[in-house]
């Protein structure tokens, strides 16, 4: 991140504030010693491939902790974006029953987002450029980091669009804006098994950073959420630290904690009829200002992990339906195998009736599909002597109610998993579309 940016138009070499950057336009930044350290790691993982160990399938090259994700455009950037390595998730209230305020905030954090996306500094003046006798305008953690992938998402959640309203306005609501609430945003229906925290779910706003560098994705969350103070307040905030899915084909599938490949069937962003069946709302859909934008659903599922280290490796491979080592389907040789949910061995069926994959695929439940883009966590312990361990789950689809409720609701009857995993926190956000150019805002449509 640098420290200023001359005229406050975009990085030195870049394609402005429109276009964004490619990871190829990205400002050189000289050899800091954090640069060193990606080159000589990006070493390690092509030896390592190269000499068919098994490498650390997330782990950020040099050009990973370099590059930048164009933030305008139809779409918001951090969906079909390639799954960086880290996370930081954080869900707000909105304390204010302001509109005013709101959108004003709206507009601030639209221009502090874009900038971090670009490597700069929150805002023109920085850490260090608005005088001795003001607080700095940028926490100054990220001075002298690379731009890291940085991907900053905002989603409404369906507390946003409710309340009484304060002065009478055109569509009720706290800020007039409950007539434009989309059918597709309601809380979740409770799922059996659900022991879901109050404290780590719903919220009114969220915002998703993502980077391959936890401290960029801390700053970024911090900085928006420092100068929402008296307009929102953090309700709670989740850090994840290695993407348990690809969201593109080139990447390498990466593990979860209980060390199987994790998103080998997940929609990939090449994937454009799957992606735009699946992921982005149609104008025709419900609210017009929703066009291009998509729904987030967040689940923190915690992993039992200790009972599961104490699992043998056919009982885990029978939870999943897949085999540990290469990530097959039982059955088959390869990751990318087909899914043959009918074959049988001498035992019967491979694929166990109630193995998650057989459970959450799209064959089973009539087609469906999601884009997962969740993170490993570990928090401390659980003060019963267990690490408060699991994953957390973020979902992409173009209507939770047809997709991600279905889905679940299967799950959380049969899933063999289920002895494994105990769902602990939930929330649901509306994601609007990408913004365009000039002065437009995250949810200019919404506020129009
Ligand atoms: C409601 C949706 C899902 C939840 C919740 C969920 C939790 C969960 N999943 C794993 C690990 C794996 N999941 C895998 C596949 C898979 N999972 C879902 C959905 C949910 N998972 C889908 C739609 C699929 C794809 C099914 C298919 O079509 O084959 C796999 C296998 C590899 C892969 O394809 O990704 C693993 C492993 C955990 C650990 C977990 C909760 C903690
Ligand atoms: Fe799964």
């Amino acid at each position: 991140m640098r420290e200023q940016d001359a005229d406050g138009t975009g990085p030195r070499g870049g394609t402005g504030p429109e276009g964004g950057s490619a990871p190829e336009d990205a400002p050189r930044r000289g050899f800091s010693r954090r640069s060193l350290f990606g080159l000589a790691g990006a070493g390690v993982v092509v030896g390592a491939a190269a000499g068919g160990a098994v490498g650390r399938a997330t782990a950020p090259d040099n050009s990973a902790m370099a590059g930048t994700v164009p933030f305008r455009g139809a779409h918001q950037a951090g969906i079909v974006t390639a799954a960086q390595d880290r996370m930081h998730f954080v869900a707000f209230d909105v304390i204010t029953d302001s509109r005013e305020k709101l959108v004003s905030l709206l507009k601030t954090w639209t221009s502090m987002a874009e900038r971090m996306s670009q490597g700069l500094q929150a805002t023109q003046d920085g850490a260090t450029g608005s005088g001795e006798y003001s607080p700095p305008d940028d926490t100054g953690e990220a001075l002298g980091l690379d731009p890291s992938q940085l991907t900053i998402t905002i989603g409404f959640g369906p507390g946003l669009f409710a309340g009484a309203p304060v002065t009478p306005a055109e569509g009720e609501g706290r800020f007039g804006i409950a007539a434009r609430k989309p059918a597709a945003l309601e809380q979740m229906p409770r799922f059996m098994l659900d022991a879901l925290d109050p404290a780590r779910s719903e919220g009114d706003l969220c915002i998703q950073a993502c980077a391959n560098d936890p401290q960029v994705a801390v700053h970024a969350v911090r900085n928006l959420a420092r100068v929402g103070f008296g307009v929102v307040a953090v309700r709670w905030s989740q850090l994840g630290f290695g993407r348990t899915s690809s969201t593109s084909t080139g990447q390498e599938t990466p593990r979860n904690l209980f060390g199987f490949k994790d998103g080998t069937r997940n929609i990939k962003a090449e994937d454009t009829d799957a992606v735009d069946r699946f992921i982005w709302v149609d104008g025709a859909d419900d609210q017009p200002w929703m066009a291009g934008g998509s729904y987030l659903v967040a689940r923190r599922i915690r992993m039992r992990i200790e009972p599961w280290d104490r699992t043998t490796l056919h009982e885990q491979e029978r939870v999943f339906g897949r085999d540990k080592g290469s990530g097959a389907p039982l059955g088959q040789d390869d990751e990318f195998d087909p899914l043959d949910l009918q074959s049988k061995g001498p035992n019967g069926l491979l694929i166990d009736e109630d193995a998650h994959v057989r459970l959450a695929s799209a064959e089973q439940n009539g087609g469906i599909r999601i884009l997962r883009r969740g993170y490993n966590f570990t928090d401390g312990s659980d003060g019963l002597g267990h690490l408060d361990a699991g994953l957390f789950f973020i979902a992409y689809c173009r209507d939770p109610q047809k997709q991600f409720v279905p889905l679940q609701d299967a799950l959380s009857r049969n899933d063999l998993l289920n002895e494994y995993i105990s769902h602990v926190g939930s929330a649901v956000f509306a994601v609007p579309p990408g913004v365009s150019s000039g002065d437009d805002y995250w949810g200019s449509g919404l506020f129009a």
